[in-house]
């Protein structure tokens, strides 16, 4: 198979899809891998490397996207991108669809065979090609916060860890899956106070072993996560229902009832936001302000760290990546997990979360294929 890899053009994002240990791997399984020319610049890889693995290089995007069985990239196409897509052709990558009709509308007028990353599953329950990303996501998450709560960011002016003879500051985090662990490890890394709620009370059970007495687990009900976020200088979103619109658990009315100057951190944007008052942002201009209340929502927060990012999410989607390039769609029908993947499939929408979200008919992903 020909596969390929363009540039990623969304905002401030250096990650690729393919990394040239990845491409190594395609190119050893016998396919034929084209990589445009600068994909790599953010993490330190350059065509020259590339060469090495045995990849060609493309002069430009139009020339992957024309030549190429399967693209493989890092965030969801934007417009110029998903114009560029064709029926008979896989593209491989993050969607996030249920917030983003523009976009569904454009992968099901290519007759595209669009693979999201963010609803493959594994046999655990979990996501694996989400996972890698919502452990940079977390971790970055109480960064970013740290950094909003500066006066001169707009924050309150706290200080997480506090000093000695000095409260230190409340951390709440909603949502307590991969984000919501790996934020509280920094949370507490700093000498926060940290409280994770959730509305699994078998995960709650599991943070209060792993973090031992460090962190306070509440269910989420409306009534802790009012209690919670009004008390709280920084607020993580962090939930997920996978493939659909994130409740809103944070709403306006909310806002003035919290300290002023305090943050949200919203991962949950690239879902379309677990705070009412969310707008996804850029890394150019992450935060703004409500109701004195500071607002980050960076849709592609793990781009501001492409050189651990792209490493761990080509880790995790490599395997299926050659599945898909070794057997083509075969690869979807054999494997449960990735078909849980398809999300438009020949102008169908194959995901039900997806299309509940968005209120569109769905076909059933095995029918699909085989229609
Ligand atoms: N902004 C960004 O750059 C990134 C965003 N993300 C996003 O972060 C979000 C979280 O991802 P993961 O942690 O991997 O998901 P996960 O599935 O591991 O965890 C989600 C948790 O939310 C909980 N939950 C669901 N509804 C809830 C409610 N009403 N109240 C409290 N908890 C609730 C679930 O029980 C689960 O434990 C996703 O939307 C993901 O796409 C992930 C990576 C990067
Ligand atoms: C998960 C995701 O959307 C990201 O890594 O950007
Ligand atoms: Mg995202």
């Amino acid at each position: 198979m020909r596969v390929g890899c363009p540039k990623e053009i969304k905002n401030n994002e250096y990650r690729v899809g393919l990394t040239p240990s990845a491409t190594r791997e395609y190119v050893g399984h016998g396919h034929q891998v084209i990589i445009e020319t600068g994909a790599g610049a953010g993490i330190d890889a350059s065509d020259a490397d590339y060469e090495a693995a045995g990849a060609t290089i493309a002069a430009d995007a139009a020339q992957v996207f024309k030549t190429v069985d399967m693209v493989v990239k890092v965030k969801e196409p934007q417009p110029a991108e998903w114009a560029q897509l064709r029926e008979g052709q896989i593209l491989y990558t993050y969607l996030h669809l249920a917030p983003d009709p523009k976009q569904t509308e454009g992968l099901i007028a290519s007759g595209v065979t669009a693979v999201a990353y963010e609803t493959v599953t594994d046999g655990r329950g979990g996501l694996p090609l989400l996972a890698p990303m919502s452990e940079v996501a977390g971790r970055l998450s109480i960064q970013a916060a740290a950094h909003a709560l500066e006066k001169a960011h707009g924050g309150r002016g706290v200080l997480l860890g506090g000093v000695p003879g000095v409260a230190c500051g409340k951390v709440v985090i909603i949502g307590g899956g991969v984000v919501g662990k790996e934020a509280a490890k920094m949370a507490i890394g700093l000498g926060a106070d940290v409280t994770i709620l959730d509305r699994s009370i078998a995960r709650l059970r599991e943070l209060d072993d792993l973090f031992a007495g460090r962190v306070q687990t509440r269910y989420s009900t409306s009534t802790a996560i009012e209690e919670e976020v009004f008390a709280a200088d920084a607020v993580i979103g962090a939930v997920l229902i996978p493939g659909a619109s994130a409740p809103k658990l944070v709403t306006r009315a909310m806002l003035p009832s919290m300290k002023k100057g305090a943050v949200l951190v919203d991962v949950a944007i690239d879902q379309g936001g677990c705070f009412e008052t969310s707008r996804a942002t850029t890394h150019a201009e992450p935060t703004f302000e409500i109701d004195g209340v500071v607002h980050y929502c960076v849709a592609n927060m793990p781009g501001a760290v492409p050189i651990t990012s792209a490493h761990a999410l080509n880790n995790a989607t490599l395997p299926f990546g050659l599945a898909l390039a070794d057997n083509g769609l075969k690869a979807l029908s054999d494997d449960p997990h990735l078909l849980h993947g398809l999300n438009v499939h020949r102008g169908l929408i194959t995901n039900r979360a997806v299309a509940q979200s968005l209120g569109r008919e769905m076909v059933d992903a095995y029918e699909a294929l085989a229609a």
